[in-house]
């Protein structure tokens, strides 16, 4: 049994088998990253990415190490390459990924391969490619080959004209960025090819994840994991959002965990395909005075981004999760106190495990 979960503009994971039938999940990422970045990701050529390595390694845990496949377009740094499967595999190829998918007997498939909000406002052209005809791709796969399929949507699915506070799983979406319109887009498709087909199609719309493996991918939300790092070195951030720019977030075990609650449970208990799932809402300065509390010489000095600015005030400041704890029993685990102390731990282990100085 494999478990498949690509990259969706992070990972890409295949599971060989059906967890539903068999417990097992196999996970492969396909990431392809576009060549050119721009400035959001010009320091991290190998970096795993958040979601898709811990979600690998923990799903390895869970399902074995041979049933979950990691795949990307970037090479991944050694721990992850030695820690189970790993294949090159680009969305947009799609014999290639047909190959994988009939050759390892792939039964689940977990796309995350985009591009993200931001650096897809500044490439528009790739992010359209990415995520949607890679999510065609995907979605004709997992048609042909009665894969279940997860995808991950987001905050960014709603536009200015959505009900912010909070925004509720079915309401109006007109998202102003072409990361929003490829994800209501992939909403859509699913669920139109569940009801038509019968394609397992399972999306969680997640919050701003925040997670010390996750280095800056091009988001909106990428401010509250690079303020843990400024913290503990230079002690100094400098924002790009307003001081009270409010957004959803959640920690990525959380994540992660939701992901995998979500795929395991019976078709029977689910009312929707798309569900919103929240863990905590705060500002820049919300989060800046909690880590406080642990380093008081923290200083953040706030330079808004127009781009970004205009994205985050797009955004819903709160969502309602309430389907999601109703039909498969959501609960996260962490709040703002918990998130702040947990990454502040493990900024600093990664720091001193890297041998560099810690403010
Ligand atoms: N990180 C977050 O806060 C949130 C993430 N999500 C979703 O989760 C998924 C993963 O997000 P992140 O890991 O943060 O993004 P990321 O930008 O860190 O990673 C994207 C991955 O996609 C890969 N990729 C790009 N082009 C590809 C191609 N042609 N073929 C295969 N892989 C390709 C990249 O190599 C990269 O590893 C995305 O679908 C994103 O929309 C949703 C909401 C919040
Ligand atoms: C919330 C997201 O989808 C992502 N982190 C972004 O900011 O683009």
């Amino acid at each position: 049994m494999r478990l498949c979960v690509p990259n969706a503009a992070v990972l890409g994971l295949f599971c060989r088998g059906c967890l539903s039938r068999t417990g097992n999940w196999t996970s492969r990422s396909f990431n392809s990253l576009p060549r050119k970045m721009s400035r959001w990701n010009s320091e991290e050529p190998c970096s795993p990415h958040l979601n898709v390595i811990l979600s690998l390694l923990m799903s390895r845990k869970q399902y074995g190490t041979e049933n979950v496949i990691l795949s990307d377009i970037k090479k991944p740094p050694p721990h992850v390459f030695t820690s189970g499967p790993f294949v090159y595999a680009d969305v947009l190829d799609y014999k290639h990924l047909r190959e994988l998918i009939v050759n390892n007997r792939i039964t689940w498939l977990v796309h995350y391969s985009a591009l993200l909000s931001a650096v897809g406002e500044a490439n528009v052209a790739l992010a359209r490619k990415i995520n949607i005809t890679g999510l065609h791709n995907v979605l004709d796969l997992a048609l042909e080959n009665c894969l279940r399929l997860f995808v991950p949507s987001t905050i960014g699915a709603f536009g200015p004209s959505s009900p912010r506070d909070p925004a509720p799983d079915l309401c109006v979406q007109r998202p102003r960025t072409i990361y929003g319109v490829s994800k209501v887009h992939g909403e859509l498709m699913g669920e139109y090819l569940h009801h038509k087909y019968g394609l397992d199609f399972r999306c969680l719309r997640y919050p701003g994840v925040i997670s010390v493996n996750t280095p800056p991918g091009g988001g909106t939300t990428d401010y509250a994991v690079q303020i843990f790092h400024d913290a503990l070195s230079t002690g100094h951030h400098e924002c790009y959002l307003r001081p009270d720019t409010r957004l959803p977030m959640m920690h990525i075990s959380d994540c992660h965990r939701a992901t995998v609650e979500f795929m395991q449970a019976p078709e029977c208990q689910l009312s929707l395909r798309t569900y919103n799932i929240a863990a905590m809402s705060f500002t820049p300065e919300e989060v800046a005075q909690e880590i406080r509390k642990h380093l008081p010489h923290l200083k953040v000095t706030y330079n808004p981004d127009s781009i970004r600015q205009t994205i985050a005030d797009s955004w819903p400041v709160r969502f309602d999760d309430s389907n999601a704890r109703r039909d498969w029993g959501w609960a996260p685990a962490f709040g703002i106190e918990e998130l702040v102390a947990d990454m502040l731990r493990s900024v600093r282990d990664k720091r001193t495990n890297e041998g560099l100085p810690v403010s």
